[in-house]
């Protein structure tokens, strides 16, 4: 669905990823993981357009879209939630669900949220006419991934989104990834520091070091000893 080929980006002087191949499936959890600083978000930002190619090839549907800005790659299909959640503080929980369908075609737009959203995210439901800054680090979380989700991605790119959160919040993220992945058909692409979570949501995982992906392999086959020496454990 969406292929990269010898990608090279970085920030001014500095080039951070080197020749990454990835392949993203639909209805597959695909995790990324790898050590502080290996350029893993780059290599996200890289995808939805925030970090422009050096070289390399991005292809969707077999259409090379590299050179599509950040808003023409969220409307095919691109949905991003970046490290950190980017949640707008000061307007309610509703408001900020509702800029979701900003990348919607034509009538889409003035569609209503999903039901399906409230059924993932039942907080959300509680807490929509409360500020997104008034929401816990957990909560935050559920609306920046319900807010991806409303704009009806083919593929939904998560950064660290279990970062610093509870476990029960962690489970339900979890479960929901699942139902985004498998019966959703949606391709999710899992960005994370804990290991064993990453190995546990996943079907497939790529192990990056040094702006490279090292190591790839379908969970069920690879071995841990492999690709332990790129890891945090
Ligand atoms: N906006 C920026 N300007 C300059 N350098 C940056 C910028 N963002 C990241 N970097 C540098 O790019 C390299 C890769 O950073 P990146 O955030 O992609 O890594 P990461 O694997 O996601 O790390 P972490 O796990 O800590 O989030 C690091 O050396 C970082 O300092």
């Amino acid at each position: 669905m969406l292929t990269a080929r010898g990608l090279r980006a970085g920030y001014d002087e500095s080039m951070v990823l080197h020749d990454v191949d990835f392949c993203i499936e639909p209805g597959k959890v695909t995790g990324i993981l790898g050590r502080n600083g290996v350029g893993k978000s780059t290599f996200l930002k890289s995808i939805i357009g925030l970090v422009p190619l050096r070289n390399g090839c991005l292809s969707w549907e077999g259409e090379n879209i590299t050179k599509r800005k950040p808003d023409k790659r969220a409307r095919l299909g691109i949905g991003y939630v970046p490290q950190g959640r980017e949640i707008f503080s000061s307007l309610t929980v509703e408001e900020n669900l509702l800029l979701g369908l900003e990348v919607l075609k034509g009538k889409k737009r003035k569609q209503s949220i999903p039901k399906e959203i409230f059924e993932w995210f039942p907080v959300l439901k509680e807490m929509l006419h409360r500020k997104g800054g008034d929401l816990s680090g957990g909560q935050q979380q559920q609306l920046a991934i319900a807010r991806a989700m409303i704009g009806n991605p083919k593929i939904l790119l998560l950064d660290e989104p279990m970062e610093g959160i509870q476990p029960s919040i962690v489970q339900l993220i979890q479960e929901v990834i699942g139902i985004i992945a498998k019966e959703k058909g949606i391709g999710v692409v899992l960005v994370e520091h804990n290991v064993d979570l990453a190995l546990e949501c996943s079907d497939y995982i790529y192990v990056m070091d040094r702006g490279t992906m090292v190591a790839e392999g379908k969970v069920s086959e690879v071995k841990f000893e492999d690709i332990e020496q790129f890891l945090v454990v």
